[in-house]
């Protein structure tokens, strides 16, 4: 990743966007992303794959991990229902601090609740904060995090039947461990949505939509 790329986005978005409006603030970090310079924000086109996902699911109880600059937190926040939950968990504080000033500036703080810290000392916090389990979960953190990630979360309780587990970077740059476990898991039913990668469309990348069955 190009060092200092979050620093570089939060400038752009200071001069730029309207504030309060959170589609106003995907729009503009895609369009720095297509002509200045491109980030690992899940970005427009996988984006959408997700959007469809969250809305044919509407969740109430929601986890992301992997926030960076809090792209795909507001892609996420902007369809869940009134009443949702959804904990976005960030282990890099200068990405955070940057996702927290992205998503402030778009409005979304009531909607979305950062934790900052390492995923697999977070996850075994939930059932303490009153979360019974998550409805969908967005992996998008360290690729090899993701197998180890999934395994913890049914372990503490946190998938139910029906949670649907929702992966970014299946092809590139890839979690094999990952595909590997969950497509030969019958506890698993998953379905692969091939795309691009973001920003590159002569890149293949795909989404992976796993539904936890118990
Ligand atoms: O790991 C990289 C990466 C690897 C090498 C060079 C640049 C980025 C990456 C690439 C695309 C993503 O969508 C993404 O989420 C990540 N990530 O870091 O989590
Ligand atoms: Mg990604």
């Amino acid at each position: 990743t190009a060092e200092g790329f979050h620093l570089r986005l939060l400038e752009h978005v200071r001069k730029t966007v309207k504030p309060g409006d959170a589609s106003n603030m995907i729009a503009t970090i895609d369009n720095y992303c297509y002509t200045v310079e491109s980030g690992m924000n899940v970005g427009d086109v996988k984006g959408k794959i997700l959007d469809d996902i969250v809305l044919e699911t509407n969740p109430t109880t929601v986890l992301e991990l992997g926030t960076f600059c809090g792209y795909s937190a507001l892609r996420i926040a902007r369809n869940l229902p009134e009443n949702s939950r959804f904990f976005t968990v960030e282990f890099n504080p200068e990405h955070a601090a940057v996702a927290k000033e992205i998503i402030h500036t778009a409005g979304m703080d009531d909607k979305i609740q950062m934790l900052i810290g390492p995923s697999q000392e977070m996850i075994p916090q939930f059932k303490g904060m009153g979360v019974s389990h998550f409805d969908l979960v967005f992996v998008d953190h360290e690729k090899d995090l993701y197998k180890p990630d999934v395994i913890l979360l049914e372990k503490e309780g946190l998938l139910k039947k029906g949670s649907v587990i929702v992966a970014d970077n299946v092809v590139y740059p890839g979690s094999p461990d990952y595909i590997d476990y969950v497509r030969n898991n019958p506890k698993f039913k998953s379905t692969n949505y091939m795309s691009e990668l973001e920003y590159h469309k002569d890149v293949v990348d795909a989404i992976e939509k796993s539904i936890y069955i118990g």
